[in-house]
């Protein structure tokens, strides 16, 4: 296991060009949120303009927009259930974030077939939350994907149903041969999350973070981190701005768990900016 070191983010995170607009920070669209689990899709969003994501879409149910714009007037909305706009808008994604929030529904099942089914060769997709449970039940939708397009971010039991190893038996060893089957990266979190990427061996592993960082939305929040990091680092190796952005997330909560006994995700995403600030500064 390598562990990953705070030293990844001065190689990632670089200070921007003077000559530069929105269009150089990544175009990203994330998709979920029904009618239950707006606020999964609300948080994914609101990290992904927080760390520094240039355009920013939110694909979701209709009853979110007015959550969605008072907290994150930044971001554009789209009816998921509107498919010809839906298709539309991820088109003009690089990065795509499909799943917190978004349920198992017949519509859920429909919107996950469309992404798929559509997507372009050059774009990213995080796939997190109800669309990895989906896809597992439903596999024949991974041959849709080239090989390393897809980052797959399940918490344990998410990781048991994609990769039919049970939580107790997800070793290393594993673990990395599932990922291999998979040809995708796999960010499997836990305390000491684990990230399999398919050039590397070894995993990478964290070493920061703990538990003042089980809250509900914590991963829909991590979703929106990296796929601003993919949109706007990309001139970097893809290894290095996924493990930039996973230690970020954690780095940020471990910061704000000196003092608090747990770390919201909104706490979190509000701290981003200052966080990556600092790194350019250090
Ligand atoms: N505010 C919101 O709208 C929220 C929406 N969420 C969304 O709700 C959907 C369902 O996700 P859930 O993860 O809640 O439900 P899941 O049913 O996918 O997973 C929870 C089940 O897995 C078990 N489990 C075992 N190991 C676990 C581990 N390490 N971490 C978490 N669960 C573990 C739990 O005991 C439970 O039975 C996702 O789309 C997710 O994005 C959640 O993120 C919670 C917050
Ligand atoms: N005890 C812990 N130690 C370190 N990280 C944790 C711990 N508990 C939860 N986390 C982190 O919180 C996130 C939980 O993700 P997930 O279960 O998908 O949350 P949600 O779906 O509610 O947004 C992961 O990034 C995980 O690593
Ligand atoms: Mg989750």
């Amino acid at each position: 296991m390598e562990q990953i070191k705070q030293t990844i983010l001065n190689k990632v995170i670089r200070p921007r060009p003077l000559h530069s607009y929105k269009g150089n920070y990544g175009r990203i669209i994330t998709i979920g949120g029904n009618y239950n689990l707006g606020g999964a899709i609300i948080m994914s969003a609101s990290a992904c303009v927080y760390a520094g994501a240039g355009l920013v879409t939110c694909a979701t149910d209709k009853h979110n927009l007015n959550a969605l714009h008072t907290r994150l007037p930044e971001a554009m909305f789209v009816d998921y259930s509107d498919f010809s706009d839906l298709l539309e808008n991820l088109t003009k994604a690089d990065v795509i974030v499909l799943g917190p929030g978004l349920g198992l529904d017949k519509l859920a099942q429909n919107i996950c077939q469309l992404v798929l089914s559509n997507l372009s060769l050059d774009q990213l997709i995080i796939i997190d939350g109800s669309a990895i449970t989906l896809l597992a039940a439903n596999p024949g939708l991974l041959t849709y994907l080239k090989k390393g397009q897809a980052i797959f971010t399940p918490h344990e039991m998410e990781w048991q149903r994609l990769s039919q190893i049970k939580i107790a038996d997800q070793i290393p060893l594993k673990n990395k041969q599932a990922q291999l089957k998979l040809g995708q990266t796999v960010i499997l979190k836990k305390y000491h999350t684990e990230i399999y990427h398919p050039e590397c061996d070894t995993p990478h592993q964290l070493t920061i973070g703990g538990p003042y960082m089980a809250t509900g939305g914590m991963g829909d929040t991590l979703t929106g981190v990296l796929a601003a990091f993919l949109g706007q680092f990309s001139s970097a190796p893809l290894t290095d701005v996924i493990d930039a952005a996973v230690y970020t997330h954690s780095a940020v909560a471990s910061k704000l768990g000196v003092n608090n006994y747990v770390t919201l995700p909104s706490a979190i995403i509000a701290e981003l900016p200052h966080f990556m600030n600092c790194t350019i500064k250090e």
